[in-house]
């Protein structure tokens, strides 16, 4: 079994450190993305994140009494894939197929490859671990390995998905990082995407607004959101799902985070809260956006937070309020306006 990548990767650390290490560490990052050789030269020495059909592959940490039944990433170099390819009777150039998602302090490239083509349980077999669904992964990983592992598949999954051009037809090329592709008939290159969205939770002061999709597990609400449309500003994309979604107009608002989300494709989170007068509360709901929207107090949120893992919610019986999961900016912004209540209370 391969050690754990957490042992090689720990972009926390960078905060610590002095920017210029950082800074030399982009350069080199973005000197892979453009040059070919440079490119193949790292991915000799390089780590691989491994995929099968996109599920990332995962194998148990060592049990600790705070972190029990946690997985990780397992640490993979080329050389030891290679390994596993001979075992398998495989070519190495699946190997070239790799994209560059990061590199480590070191300055050691990291790739994510899809090994789709390959037996599922053979290459768990030969490299230890099990290839799990992103969605799930995501629950079982700690720290930097979650956003790592969902870059590294949204990467793949756009070079899955563009590999014909959409002006001449004809098929588009990647280049040796996979951080675009040409269509050399049309002259065209392609940049990988993100979509926008906005997402908010909105406060009255005294509770919070959230609300639901048919299509969400029973009892999950979450904060509003919506992509923006084209030549839209964050602002003006806030101001008009909310009129949509829900028929409120906004007092004020704020930027909080953002965040890179995967599911189903990728979009480019930026987290909000922002706020109604205490008069201007009363919902319209548009149902064709949401089966419902609700305010919802202090007690009932810091309760749905206290819950470890989605309730049962049994068919014919009220649901249990719950949030969505802590890698959620969702959830980030749901803590945020809970800490917000405690202080102004206090
Ligand atoms: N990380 C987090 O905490 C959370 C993330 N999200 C994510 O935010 C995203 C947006 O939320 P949602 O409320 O569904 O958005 P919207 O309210 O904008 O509604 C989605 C609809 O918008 C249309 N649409 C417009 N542009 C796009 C586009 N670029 N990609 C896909 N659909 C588009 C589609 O309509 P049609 O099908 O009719 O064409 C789609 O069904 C979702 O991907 C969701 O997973 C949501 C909540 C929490
Ligand atoms: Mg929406």
């Amino acid at each position: 079994m391969f050690k754990s990548l957490r042992t090689l990767f720990r972009p926390e650390l960078v905060l610590t450190r002095s920017s210029s290490s950082y800074v030399t560490r982009m350069r080199h990052l973005m000197k892979l993305k453009e040059d070919d050789g440079a490119c193949l030269e790292a991915l000799r020495s390089g780590h691989l994140l491994l995929y099968h059909w996109l599920a990332p592959l995962l194998q148990k940490a060592p049990a600790t009494a705070s972190t029990p039944g946690l997985f990780q990433l397992p640490a993979i170099n080329t050389s030891d894939f290679e390994g596993v390819l001979d075992k398998l009777g495989k070519s190495r150039a699946l190997v070239n197929e790799a994209v560059l998602i990061a590199c480590t302090e070191q300055h050691e490239a990291q790739f994510s490859l899809d090994v789709g083509v390959l037996d599922k349980s053979e290459v768990e077999r030969l490299c230890g671990g099990a290839f799990i669904d992103l969605r799930k992964a995501f629950f079982l990983l700690r720290g930097p390995e979650a956003p790592l592992v969902a870059r590294g598949q949204a990467l793949l999954r756009w070079h899955q998905t563009h590999g014909f051009c959409s002006a001449s037809g004809h098929p588009t090329f990647r280049n040796q990082s996979g951080s675009q592709r040409v269509c050399h008939s049309s002259g065209q290159t392609y940049y990988p995407k993100m979509a926008p969205v906005v997402i908010t939770l909105i406060s009255d002061g005294t509770q919070c607004l959230l609300g639901r999709q048919a299509t969400f597990p029973r009892g999950m609400y979450s904060a509003l959101a919506g992509f923006c449309d084209m030549g839209e500003t964050i602002e003006e994309t806030l101001r008009r799902e909310v009129a949509e979604e829900v028929g409120l107009e906004l007092d004020s608002w704020r930027v909080s985070g953002t965040q890179h989300w995967p599911f189903p494709q990728s979009s480019f989170m930026v987290a909000c809260h922002a706020t109604v007068t205490p008069g201007n509360t009363q919902v319209s709901l548009n149902h064709e956006e949401l089966e419902d929207a609700r305010w919802f107090s202090l007690q009932e949120i810091e309760e749905a937070l206290r819950l470890k893992k989605p309730p049962r919610n049994p068919e014919g019986e009220t649901p249990t309020l719950w949030v969505p999961p802590s890698y959620a900016i969702a959830h980030q912004l749901v803590q945020e306006w809970v800490q917000q209540q405690r202080s102004a209370a206090r």
